[in-house]
């Protein structure tokens, strides 16, 4: 998993590793200090885990096969387009955390730019109202690989009738979609970085997302890097593509914004009041 959290850890873990090696009492209580610290970073996120609830049993399957696939084999074979690794899956805290937020709005459309696995995907689907009126999901994705990955996990939790994955790139279809779709209650953004101002400029001059509605934009802390720490950053791009990204929704009179700092942080928009 790749989170501010992760990054502190594997910190802490390296200071711990000098200390090791260092004689003296003084590097004794440091190293102890140290011990806890890592203790802690290394325990909340399984804690927060396994403490939320858990989504309907395909999730588990999905999620398992999410962490035990070949994914430098199916990169390998130019079947996905990046160098995948299982921790681009939201996982069960986050998934379970947007499902709850689409069932205390009341979602009945929602939209996911960047559905991966489909492990968000399968939780949000399961939380949408089963009462017979229109619901659904449209899940945008670039590589076609996931979307038959995902389909039997889908079709075991009873949700393959109301997701729609669209294959290509993302921004064309959010273009697309501007004009002729129905605003959505929930967006999920979480596919390129560098395209998140787009998909949110396209989204908010378009009315996609409904009066009342919510934007949940994805990896908006990106390890919690500011540019200062860039080595840290995987993706030097992501990381000051998310900073401007921030600066501009904190600039926006068109809306209220909080940063919520789950996993690697995620940000709660709506229209202004
Ligand atoms: C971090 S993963 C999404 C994780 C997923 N939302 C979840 O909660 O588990 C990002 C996904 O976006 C897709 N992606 C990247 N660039 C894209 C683009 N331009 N258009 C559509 N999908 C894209 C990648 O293939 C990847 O599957």
């Amino acid at each position: 998993m790749e989170t501010p959290l992760a990054t502190a850890l594997q910190l802490v873990r390296s200071a711990i590793g000098s200390l090791e090696g260092a004689a003296g009492s003084s590097s004794a209580g440091a190293l102890q200090s140290l011990q806890l610290a890592a203790a802690l970073l290394g325990g909340l996120d399984p804690y927060l885990d396994a403490s939320s609830s858990r989504g309907p049993p395909a999730l588990q399957a999905l999620i398992d096969e999410t962490e035990s696939h070949d994914w430098a084999g199916a990169f390998r074979d130019k079947k996905v387009s990046f160098e995948v690794t299982s921790g681009w899956s939201a996982g069960n805290y986050e998934g379970s955390f947007i499902a709850l937020v689409a069932r205390a709005i009341k979602a009945k459309r929602v939209l996911e730019v960047g559905m991966f696995t489909g492990t968000t995907t399968l939780c949000i689907a399961d939380s949408l109202p089963k009462d017979g009126k229109v619901r659904g999901l449209i899940a945008l994705e670039i590589d076609e690989y996931f979307k038959h990955l995902a389909a039997p996990f889908f079709a075991k939790a009873g949700v393959a009738d109301i997701i729609d994955v669209r294959v290509g790139p993302a921004l064309e279809s959010v273009q697309a979609m501007a004009g002729t779709e129905e605003p959505f209650d929930l967006i999920f953004i979480d596919a390129d970085k560098t395209g998140y101002h787009d998909y949110y400029e396209t989204i908010m001059s378009s009315g996609l997302l409904a009066k009342g509605g919510v934007l949940l934009v994805d990896n908006t802390l990106y390890k919690a890097s500011k540019e200062q720490l860039g080595h840290l950053q995987l993706n030097a791009d992501y990381g000051r593509a998310l900073t401007a990204f921030n600066k501009h929704v904190n600039d926006d009179a068109r809306v209220e914004a909080s940063v919520l700092p789950i996993r690697d942080g995620v940000t709660w928009i709506m229209h202004a009041k």
